[in-house]
This record gives C-alpha cells, sequence and structure tokens, in this order.
C-alpha cells in the first residue's frame, strides 16, 4: 500500500486542523480532495509530502524512500515556487533535472510537459513577464516533466481556463491508468466527475468522507452538504 494514513491529526504549531484522518492511496488511484476554502485542503497535501510534520498519528510510505519522497513525487503547492529570474524553460527544466534525469532527457521531458500545459510559445520569457495563470502552468509543468510516480497537486487548475484544465485531468487520469497516484485538491466538481475514481472529503475539522466517487455521488445528501459548504465560503 503506497500512502498510509492512520489516526492522523494535523495542522499549524499544536492548532489542530483536521482530525483523526483514516485513509490509504493505492497504485492506480486518482484521489480528489474536497473541502470548503479553508477546510484544510494545503494543509493535507502539505502533510503527505512531509513539508509540513503532522501532530500526531502516522503518514507512512510504504514503498518508498520514506526520508526523501521528493524522488518520486511531483509537488504543486497552491503557493507559487518559482525561480523569478530565469526563463519559463529554465524553470520547467529544473524538475527533471532535480529527479535525476540527463540534461538530453530533461529538455525532451520539459518540452512535452510545456506542449501539454500549452506554454511552448512562451518558453525564452522571463517568468516576471508572464500572467498568474501562465506561472501556475510552468510550476505544473516542471512537477509533470519529473515524471513522478505520485502527483499531489493543490488546485492545479486554478487559473486555467475549461479547455486546458480538461487536458491536464485527462493527462492525469491517463497517469493512474498506467499505475500512478493522483491526489488534487479541486472545487469543480464538473471536472472530478469526469475524471477522478474517489473523494475525499474533509470539512468542519473531520474527514467527512473518504471512497469512491461513486458511492459519493450515489450519496445525494453527502453531494449536497458539499456543494452548501463550499458556495456557503466561497459567496
Ligand atoms: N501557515 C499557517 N499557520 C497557521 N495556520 C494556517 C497556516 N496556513 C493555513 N492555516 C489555517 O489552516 C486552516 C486550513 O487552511 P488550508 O489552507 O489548509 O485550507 P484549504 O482547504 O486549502 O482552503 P482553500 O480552499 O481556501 O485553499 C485555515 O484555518 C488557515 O487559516
Amino acid at each position: 500500500m503506497p500512502i498510509k494514513v492512520n489516526n492522523a491529526n494535523i495542522g499549524y504549531d499544536h492548532q489542530v486542523v483536521v482530525k483523526d484522518l483514516n485513509f490509504s492511496i493505492e497504485n492506480g488511484d486518482f484521489i480528489a480532495l474536497i473541502g470548503p476554502n479553508g477546510a484544510g485542503k494545503s494543509t493535507l497535501l502539505k502533510s503527505l509530502i512531509g513539508v509540513l510534520p503532522i501532530i500526531d498519528g502516522e503518514i507512512n510510505w510504504a514503498d518508498f524512500d520514506a526520508d526523501n519522497p521528493f524522488r518520486v513525487t511531483g509537488f504543486s503547492p497552491q503557493t507559487q515556487i518559482i525561480d523569478w529570474f530565469t526563463t519559463a524553460f529554465d524553470n520547467i527544466l529544473q524538475g527533471p533535472l532535480l529527479a535525476g534525469f540527463s540534461f538530453h532527457e530533461s529538455k525532451e521531458f520539459a518540452k512535452q510537459a510545456a506542449k501539454l500545459l500549452d506554454i511552448d510559445n512562451l518558453l525564452d520569457k522571463p517568468v516576471d513577464h508572464l500572467s498568474g495563470g501562465q506561472q501556475q502552468r510552468i510550476q505544473i509543468a516542471r512537477e509533470i516533466a519529473r515524471q513522478p510516480h505520485i502527483y499531489i497537486l493543490d488546485e492545479p487548475t486554478t487559473g486555467l481556463d475549461v479547455e486546458s484544465s480538461e487536458k491536464l485531468f485527462q493527462y492525469l487520469k491517463e497517469r493512474s491508468d498506467n499505475g500512478n497516484l493522483v491526489i488534487a485538491s479541486s472545487h469543480d466538481l464538473t471536472l472530478l466527475d469526469e475524471y477522478v475514481d474517489k473523494v475525499l472529503f474533509i470539512d468542519r475539522n473531520q474527514q467527512i468522507f473518504f471512497g469512491s466517487l461513486k458511492e459519493f455521488t450515489a450519496n445525494a445528501s453527502l453531494r449536497e452538504t458539499y456543494l452548501k459548504e463550499r458556495d456557503k465560503h466561497e459567496s
């Protein structure tokens, strides 16, 4: 079992944001992490990859080098981590280079990822000359170019238009169909309905639901609760 979360309490400086999390991520899973604003989605994704220590319980990366999950993971947080003083291409190239690919392979992977994110015409531009949505694409392209086994993506479609969001989710679905793991937070239920196979719903400091998309969709009151909470926080 690649990632197993047991009775985990997560948060900041002993301030618990979500308590008693219990779920596991298996090879081939494409999981949507949903919950209203402030529910703790970013906190959970940071805890999963280990940049934020958990308060209690366990998160086990059973089949991987637990000391260095970054080797096998593409992680795109909500706050942009970008090298502002280089070009779009050099930013993307850093992903595969740091993952250990040769310069030649890295250039190929960077070009492919740029094409997927429709930024191949911006590659020689300094990143601080680009729009927020274009910068978001660069960050995701950099992670995709690493060819990771696990994708941990915090609202990857923010700033992306509908067509690009569909293309990205289609790609992630193909990766999960090939045995890779994807967990992505999103507020876009239409996109999730089309591509993901499991849902993790957190709200009011707790895990409300973890299971298949089918179960989630079939449970009208659960879906209703999610939509109501989401819209309440967004209005
Ligand atoms: N660095 C931090 N230190 C202390 N508290 C924080 C920190 N970052 C976030 N929080 C708090 O943790 C809670 C969860 O925040 P988080 O960003 O994980 O929510 P989210 O579900 O990702 O929200 P959104 O949908 O708005 O991105 C919020 O109450 C937030 O104020």
